[in-house]
């Protein structure tokens, strides 16, 4: 999941456990498309843009910003299909000769802004068109291969600009899978903890207490949320900038990354497609929650209310996949030590998930 044999990326310069790269402008709120040309008059972000844009997203967003700034702009426009590695290389040919990179669509467009911006050494301004995941923010991409995602380092947009009137109207599952994935920071820091006290490794107290408040907001509004309404979408775009900005203090994604992220991830591998990443990772949630002692009631009673997954079969998969999933997980990113490293045999990743399907 490191990402190594991968032709990527332009030299690091700096260390990210030393410096934090933060986004400068963060808008979020009803009709903030139509501030983007201010954006790029404020950071000066020069006069050709490279807009990277979907197949779908490019009618709800993307025509709509090369409008906008046609007035100050030369803009090309690419359109992202499968965000792979091949993609990436034609969009950095084609955005050779911009000065910016925008990315306006899911977190498979966001992704591949993010990456070929960091490669051609250009900003880049994240306008995400749905909240599924905090990848909105951050300064990591997830990046599909033939053997599953790749997790790369990359840089954080220096600006975000979500108009939750578009968000609020994407898919709802959407919305309820980007809730999910905050809510996995509860058991990301339990494993972060964990990894702190066996074997020392370094944590950030500001990092740690961020992503948990972040997480503590979302199942707080999880009632006004559940509405559907464009004040959620507000709520769960704030919580996704919010938990970027707790990986970036970071320096890694650990304040939001643990156990139920390399489930995630093997569930990638194994059954590629089934179900969005914030809903894998909701799931693993209530897994390792348990295993850490906590009240993984209460974590699964905060998925079901906000319409997540809490099961293999809600996710799509059979029980056996996700105990394989589990076994997975350890070979995923090793060195970054989990609750699933502390000797989980078969039998107790089976009996995880048959308490998956326990009655309220
Ligand atoms: N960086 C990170 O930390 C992470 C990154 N990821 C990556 O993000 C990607 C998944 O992102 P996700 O957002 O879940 O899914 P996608 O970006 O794949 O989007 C899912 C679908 O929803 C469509 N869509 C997006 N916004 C709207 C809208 N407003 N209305 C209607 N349809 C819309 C997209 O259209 P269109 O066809 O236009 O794209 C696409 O068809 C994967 O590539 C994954 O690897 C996942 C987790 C973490
Ligand atoms: O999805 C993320 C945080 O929510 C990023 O995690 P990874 O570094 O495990 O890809
Ligand atoms: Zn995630």
């Amino acid at each position: 999941m490191g990402g190594e044999g991968i032709k990527v990326l332009r030299e690091k310069v700096f260390d990210k456990s030393k410096w934090m790269q933060l986004p400068r402008d963060v808008l979020i709120g009803h009709n903030m498309l139509d501030e983007l040309p201010s954006v790029c008059q404020d950071l000066g972000l020069g006069r050709h843009a490279l807009l990277i844009t979907g197949e779908r997203t490019r009618a709800i967003a993307g025509d709509r910003i090369a409008s906008l700034l046609e007035d100050r702009c030369e803009v090309t426009t690419f359109i992202v299909r499968a965000g792979s590695l091949d993609e990436i290389a034609v969009a950095e040919e084609v955005g050779a000769g911009a000065d910016f990179v925008i990315g306006a669509g899911g977190g498979r467009v966001i992704d591949t802004a993010k990456i070929v911006s960091y490669n051609l050494d250009r900003q880049f301004v994240s306008v995400p068109t749905a909240g599924a995941h905090d990848g909105i923010a951050s300064a990591r991409a997830s990046i599909p291969t033939p053997e599953g995602s790749v997790s790369l380092d990359a840089h954080p947009p220096i600006a975000v600009v979500a108009d939750t009137a578009i968000v609020a109207a994407a898919p709802p599952r959407l919305l309820a899978a980007g809730c999910a994935d905050i809510i996995s920071n509860y058991t990301a820091i339990l494993d972060w903890e964990l990894a702190h006290r066996l074997r020392g490794d370094a944590v950030s107290e500001y990092a740690m207490a961020l992503s948990k408040m972040t997480a503590e907001i979302v199942v707080k509004n999880t009632g006004v949320i559940s509405a559907r309404t464009e004040e959620s979408a507000w709520i769960v775009m704030k919580a996704l900038v919010s938990s970027g900005v707790a990986m970036s203090i970071a320096g890694s994604s650990r304040p939001a990354s643990g156990g139920e992220h390399k489930f995630s991830h093997a569930l990638d591998r194994l059954a590629p497609g089934k179900a969005l990443h914030g809903e894998q990772c909701g799931v693993g949630a209530i897994m390792t929650m348990y295993l850490h002692g906590g009240d993984w009631r209460w974590i699964r009673d905060s998925l079901k209310r906000i319409g997540a997954p809490t099961t293999p079969a809600e996710l799509g998969i059979d029980d056996e996949t996700a105990v394989e999933a589990l076994l997975e997980a350890r070979t995923i990113r090793p060195e970054r030590f989990t609750i699933l490293d502390m000797g989980l045999s078969r039998e107790s990743a089976r009996r995880l998930v048959r308490m998956l399907y326990e009655k309220e």
